[in-house]
């Protein structure tokens, strides 16, 4: 998919103040720091798209970023921060919470996780959540550039092996780097793929 055109919309605490439904839709959650605002601004290629920041917890509210007036990328606050305090955790929770389950235009979660890191139980927790709520998400790990290919391909397979704990399925997972680059062309077609269910008559790529 060429983008030719990317673009911030808004920025939002509550789900029902978002732009209308009316193109398909694709939200990037995950811990603080994992590195969403930073993927955000790779698949565009806008490099200050996103705001992004070494300290976690820069992304506060749902921004909305349209792309070639055909769909929308979602920039979710991360969650696990562990500075927060338990009423902001809540708030956090609530807003999100009301995002996902009522959004109606939401095709997939990307769920963001650090391929450093061995698979954490916040995260697994959130996943499971969204497989019971019937809500769809593929797995993203980040940063794979700083590691070696055979750490991250551990850490994957780590990661397979708790899920399939839990689920028959497995879901669809992409290794990326907002370094390098890589996983920008898988995630694209990811997407294009995703985008015809919404409008199957038209191309929106
Ligand atoms: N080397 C490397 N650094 C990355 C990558 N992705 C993100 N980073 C760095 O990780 C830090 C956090 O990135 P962000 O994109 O701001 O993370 P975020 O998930 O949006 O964080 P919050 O908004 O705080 O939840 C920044 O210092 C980025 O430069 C990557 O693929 N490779
Ligand atoms: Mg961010």
């Amino acid at each position: 998919m060429v983008i030719h055109d990317a673009s911030f919309l808004t920025s939002n605490s509550r789900a029902d103040l978002c732009p209308a439904p009316i193109v398909p839709e694709y939200a990037f959650i995950g811990r603080s720091n994992v590195g969403k605002s930073s993927l955000i601004n790779m698949l565009t290629g806008r490099k200050g798209l996103a705001k992004t920041s070494s300290s976690p917890g820069k992304t506060q509210l749902i921004n909305h970023f349209s792309i070639n007036d055909k769909w929308y990328l979602v920039d979710l606050p991360g969650y696990g921060y562990a500075r927060v305090s338990k009423t902001s955790r809540a708030e956090w929770a609530k807003m999100i919470n009301y995002y996902l389950r009522n959004r109606t235009n939401l095709m997939c979660v990307c769920v963001l996780l650090d391929s450093r890191h061995p698979p954490q139980a916040a995260d697994l927790e959130f996943m499971e959540k969204l497989g019971e709520e019937g809500i769809p998400f593929v797995m993203i790990f980040t940063k794979t550039d700083k590691q070696s290919t055979s750490q991250t391909k551990a850490l994957v397979t780590d990661y397979l092996k708790k899920m399939s704990e839990i689920w028959d399925e497995l879901p669809r997972y992409f290794q990326t780097s907002a370094e390098t680059g890589l996983g920008r062309d898988e995630v694209l077609a990811f997407i294009s793929e995703i985008n015809k269910q919404w409008a199957p008559e038209t191309d929106n790529a």
